[in-house]
């Protein structure tokens, strides 16, 4: 049975799923495009893993409805899960087979799987083929379940925290597989706690909070990210304590950080706010603003901003 051609590779609208007391997804919807890179991220015990879980057909949902590749995976048939790819949050273990012979038996089992050694190749494992893969480390099994995720030539993959225990080299070589594969056009699901890994590779993140979906966006928007305003920042000295700060650009918010006696000025005209700001310090005596900072909040500061979001939908 093919997908509809103008459907969704994953279709989600009101996904719950609870175990016993606990409301681990409270009514997701979501729309993953085809061909993108989707990153779902979010805290410890947020419910991604369950949310991959159902899309992967691993577990049933307690209610919603649920579209992957035009199928409900709760049904599970066995051409659809051909189509897709699934790298778990744990570890396979693989039986007493060489690394080479894990990925050529999986592969088995695919109507058009990739070449095992391009693969292997792929994910740094080349070099290793004829290890036992229960000898191997624990990043190099991480790669290993990477390649067998992916031998199948999958149409859609989850990657649920792929690159988790890999040194910077392999995550990179990681990296570059998640892009081979959305060059040839493929749709990828990837779940992950590094934001810098979601903002190399995905075109879009949603972000789960206490099993709700936080956020939803490209990733230069995500939490009005590209509407968010320009911080100035200093440290006060004793000459800057008893002094009012100057007038200020129209809209310059103000906050301050008793703690470490830090003022903050959020502005669309930095330019502005430094044009009068630094004038100000000179007659005060203190021609250096200590610790003068002028920048764009970073995607971590802007996720951790998010966490007490209300429920979003995500088209
Ligand atoms: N089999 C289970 N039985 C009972 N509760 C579960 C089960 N699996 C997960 N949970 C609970 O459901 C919630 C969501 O867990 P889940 O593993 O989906 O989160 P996660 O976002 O993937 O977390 P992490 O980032 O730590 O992997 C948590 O409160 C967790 O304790």
């Amino acid at each position: 049975m093919p997908t509809a051609p103008t459907g969704h590779p994953v279709s989600v609208r009101g996904l719950s799923k609870d175990y016993g007391d606990v409301h681990a997804v409270r009514d997701i919807s979501l729309d993953i495009h085809r061909g993108e890179v989707f990153a779902l991220l979010g805290p410890n015990g947020a419910g991604k893993t369950t949310t991959v879980d159902i899309l992967t057909g691993v577990r049933q949902r307690t209610s919603g409805d649920v579209r992957v590749l035009g199928h409900d995976p709760a049904e599970d048939p066995r051409e659809w899960r051909a189509r897709i790819g699934v790298v778990p949050q744990t570890a396979g273990a693989y039986a007493d087979l060489t690394v080479r012979e894990v990925v050529s038996h999986f592969a088995a089992m695919y109507p058009a799987p990739l070449r095992t050694e391009q693969v292997l190749d792929m994910v740094g494992l080349g070099r290793h083929h004829r290890t036992q893969a229960l000898a191997l480390s624990g990043g190099q099994q991480r790669r290993l379940d990477v390649a067998v995720g992916v031998v199948g030539d999958p149409e859609l993959i989850f990657l649920d925290e792929p690159t988790t225990g890999l040194d910077p080299v392999a995550r990179r070589e990681a990296w570059e597989l998640v892009r081979w594969f959305a060059d040839r056009g493929r749709t990828t699901v990837l779940t992950t706690h590094y934001l810098d890994e979601a903002e190399e590779l995905a075109q879009r993140a949603g972000v789960v909070v206490g099993g709700r979906l936080a956020a939803c966006a490209p990733l230069s928007e995500l939490g009005g990210r590209d509407n968010t305003r320009t911080h100035v920042s200093f440290r006060r000295t004793a000459a800057l304590r008893d002094r009012a700060l100057p007038a200020l650009p129209p809209g310059t918010e103000t906050a301050h950080d008793d703690t470490s006696d830090t003022v903050t000025l959020r502005t669309s005209e930095p330019s502005g706010v430094l044009s009068v700001l630094l004038p100000w310090a000179r007659e005060a005596g203190s021609p250096e603003l200590p610790e003068l900072r002028v920048y764009r909040p970073t995607l971590e500061e802007i996720y951790l901003n998010l966490i007490d979001r209300e429920t979003v939908a995500c088209p």
